[in-house]
């Protein structure tokens, strides 16, 4: 018996800002952020989106895609770093939404017996529901279950993740008929305990606040959508992590090179480029070339053999991370899909291919694994149109980017928008106050 992916579907924020109007706007070379980091597009949510409509949206068109009862669905497990409540998760939300867009072909709470939850560990929470989800069809060969990773990846303005932001869901159905790929159950893990990128409690002080207003409690906690992050040091902390797990991949599998046998790698990708440039570590030590200098790393980098490397097993990956940017869970699974959706493009015959995965979340932990891509993966991928559906989004220009970051919109750019919406958060009621309530619009 195999197991695997069985059908996937996806949601971007509708709206996005050209990387060059961002580029401009900090002072900073255009040519950096694109060639430098492959960065074209920032994916970014309007006023009524947040991680819960993403992943409601992907949600729907993956049961309306692939015509399935939800009630065969078991669980429904949910990776994000952008959780709306503290309590609640935000699988519930849009567990929720769907039910509620079901309600007249399904009836009354046809999630009503599923096990819904969310997992967080920064970007690698999905890949953790993925690896869960795999255990639970092994043992329950007769039961399915939906991994969604779904994320708003903000950063502060004017800082250096801020031309990294992006956003979106990715759902993917697991069972014991992996249509799409097959998974096998080795897991190269590796994980260690470190502040690279992380979203602490904040604590402020009435007196510590420049200008605090009259009704200012005196000592807030709260959690904001902004992480603490050192980006060089994150770099280095998901290179050493992924070179963990790679060696205990090949511990446990017996390996020789495994690397050598994927068609593609796929990389969590914080941006574009992010998977090329990393990947130079353990290319080298596999290669016994000397990484040892700077000039030796960028010597390795910049070969014809790495290239060659790149532009086979890399580049198809990166194309939709170039156009929406960081999605932070999703981000992964977001590079699968550019991968096989490119190689459906382009008539390519992938059954039987291994694929390799290299997932990183901050924090920190590396999961590498492989999968083996199923004979009827076409009749998956025909279903999802990814770079089509990207041309679908509304341009905004930098000032209501701007404004879309601080909060300052009442009403969203899109005011006739179809699909799952934030209609309101409750302020008043002391028994549901921030009780978040969303509609669905035809
Ligand atoms: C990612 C960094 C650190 C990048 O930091 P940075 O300082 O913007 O860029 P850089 O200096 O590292 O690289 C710039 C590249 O552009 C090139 N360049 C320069 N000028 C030009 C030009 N004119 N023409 C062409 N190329 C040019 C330059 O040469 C270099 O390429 P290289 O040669 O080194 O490959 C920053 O954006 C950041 O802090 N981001 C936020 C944190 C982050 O994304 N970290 C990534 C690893 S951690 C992770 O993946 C987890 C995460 C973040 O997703 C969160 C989670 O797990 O939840």
């Amino acid at each position: 018996m195999t197991f695997g992916i069985e059908a996937a579907s996806y949601y971007v924020p509708s709206l996005y800002l050209e990387i060059k109007d961002l580029a401009e706007k900090r002072g900073i070379e255009p040519a950096k952020l694109e060639k430098g980091l492959g960065l074209h597009k920032i994916g970014f949510p309007d006023v009524h989106e947040d991680a819960a409509t993403f992943a409601a949206e992907a949600l729907l068109k993956l049961i309306k895609d692939y015509d399935l009862s939800p009630k065969e669905i078991s669980r429904i497990y949910l990776g994000t770093e952008s959780a709306l409540d503290a309590a609640k998760p935000t699988a519930s939300y849009a567990m929720q939404m769907v039910e509620k867009a079901l309600e007249a072909e399904f009836g009354e709470r046809c999630f009503k017996n599923c096990d819904v939850v969310d997992l967080t560990f920064a970007c690698i929470g999905a890949v953790d529901a993925l690896h869960n989800s795999l255990d639970f069809v092994r043992v329950n060969p007769d039961k399915k279950a939906v991994v969604i990773a779904s994320d708003y990846a903000k950063y502060e303005l004017a800082s250096s993740g801020e031309y990294t932001q992006g956003g979106g869901a990715v759902a993917v159905l697991v069972s014991s008929n992996p249509d799409l790929i097959e998974i096998e159950n080795n897991w190269g893990v590796a994980t260690e305990s470190v502040f690279d990128f992380f979203k602490p409690r904040r604590h402020f002080s009435k007196e510590s606040l420049v200008s605090a207003p009259e009704n200012f409690p005196e000592k807030i906690e709260i959690f904001t959508d902004e992480p603490v992050f050192d980006g060089q040091y994150s770099n280095q902390c998901y290179q050493d992590r992924i070179k963990e797990a790679y060696n205990h991949y090949q511990e446990i599998t017996g390996k020789n090179k495994p690397y050598e046998a994927w068609k593609y790698l796929i990389f969590h990708l914080p941006y574009a480029f992010h998977g090329k440039r990393v990947f130079t570590e353990i290319y080298s030590l596999e290669n016994g070339l000397s990484y040892e200098t700077l000039e030796e790393q960028k010597a390795v980098a910049k070969s014809e053999d790495y290239i060659q490397f790149i532009n086979d097993k890399i580049e198809k990956s990166q194309r939709a991370s170039s156009e929406i940017g960081n999605m932070y869970t999703a981000s992964i699974f977001m590079a699968l899909l550019s991968a096989l959706q490119t190689s459906f493009n382009e008539n390519a015959e992938l059954a039987g291919k291994e694929i390799g995965f290299l997932g990183y979340g901050s924090g920190s932990k590396s999961k590498v694994f492989a999968g083996k891509v199923s004979g009827n993966w076409k009749n998956v991928v025909a279903k999802w149109n990814l770079f089509e559906g990207l041309k679908n989004r509304t341009a905004i220009d930098f000032d209501t980017y701007e404004k879309l970051h601080r909060k300052q919109l009442q009403n969203s750019v899109n005011e006739n928008y179809k699909g799952f919406g934030l209609k309101s958060v409750e302020l008043e009621n002391p028994v549901l106050k921030g009780a978040r309530y969303y509609d669905y619009q035809e």
